[in-house]
């Protein structure tokens, strides 16, 4: 597969270093306007490091654009006489519709809105994708991509914008309750170091027991409450506090925001 992520900033650099573990690639234009910050990626053979998107375009099957919403209607426009039928655009471009992609491509091309996140890099992202009429053909190559860099789920694409909420915003939330674990942990008397590893091994744990055993987190809630014991005190007095609350709330400020922002 030829690959061409354009505009390989923070989120494009994600999906390409995953790509490169998995080896998912044969070869991978990465393009930014100032290739200078790319040069970690110059010792991949497969890698090809450039500022013309024309080239990269020209050269690759696979398209994923990775730009501010801002800057995409201009390169579309740009690069739009040498996208043939053949390309599979993937746009990780948040509220940028596929209708508005069709506008200026045209409905004859594939085109695949998805929602990665930069777990890419680790290969353990959640990505949600939804495809125009055309592109539903080419959705088994999306799926192939990006069950390279984790997990893929398909979706109606009106639900595009709740999956960047909890799924691409979603790494910053858990990574600050990851960061409050590990300030409480300080304050009870671990290292910096000590607490964080603690603080990440059983968050990860905590996860890993949901996927393994299939289970509500409620029933994995019940096995570690002990009847008048500690957990219960500290979750009840979370609560009080309004832990719940506070993350719904925080994903419902956050989707009315997208929505705001929405192109
Ligand atoms: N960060 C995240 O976790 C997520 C981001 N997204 C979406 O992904 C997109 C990218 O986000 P993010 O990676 O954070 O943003 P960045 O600003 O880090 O990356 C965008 C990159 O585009 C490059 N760029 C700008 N103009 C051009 C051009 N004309 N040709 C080629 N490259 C260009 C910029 O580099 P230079 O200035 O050198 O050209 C920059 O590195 C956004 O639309 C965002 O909404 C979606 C999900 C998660
Ligand atoms: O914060 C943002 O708006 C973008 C979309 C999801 C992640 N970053």
């Amino acid at each position: 597969m030829k690959v061409a992520i354009i505009g390989a900033g923070s989120l494009g650099q994600s999906i390409a270093k995953g790509l490169l573990k998995s080896k998912a690639v044969e070869t991978l234009y990465l393009t930014k306007r100032n290739i200078d910050s790319l040069n970690d990626f110059n010792v991949y053979n497969e890698v090809i490091l450039t500022s013309d998107n024309k080239k990269a375009v020209k050269n690759a099957d696979v398209l994923i654009f990775a730009v501010q919403p801002r800057h995409f209607d201009r390169i579309l426009e740009n690069i739009k006489p040498l996208i043939t039928e053949n390309h599979v655009i993937i746009s990780v471009i948040t509220g940028f519709s596929i209708d508005k992609i069709e506008a200026i491509v045209g409905h004859n091309k594939n085109i695949i809105r998805s929602m990665p996140n930069t777990a890419a890099s680790v290969g353990q992202s959640m990505t949600c994708i939804s495809a125009n009429t055309k592109g539903k053909e080419k959705v088994s190559i999306a799926k192939t991509i990006f069950n390279s860099l984790g997990t893929s789920l398909e979706i109606p694409e009106e639900q595009l914008q709740a999956a960047t909420v909890i799924c691409a915003s979603g790494i910053a939330f858990w990574m600050r309750l990851i960061r409050a674990t590990t300030q409480g942990a300080i304050q009870l008397g671990f290292e910096p170091d000590e607490a964080h590893k603690l603080a990440m091994q059983t968050c990860f744990g905590a996860a890993t027991l949901l996927k393994e055993s299939g289970k509500h987190p409620e029933a994995e809630i019940d096995r570690v409450t002990t009847p008048g014991g500690c957990t219960i005190e500290g979750l009840n007095e979370m609560e009080h506090q309004g832990l719940s609350s506070s993350l719904i709330k925080g994903i419902n400020a956050s989707f009315e925001k997208i929505n705001q922002i929405k192109k």
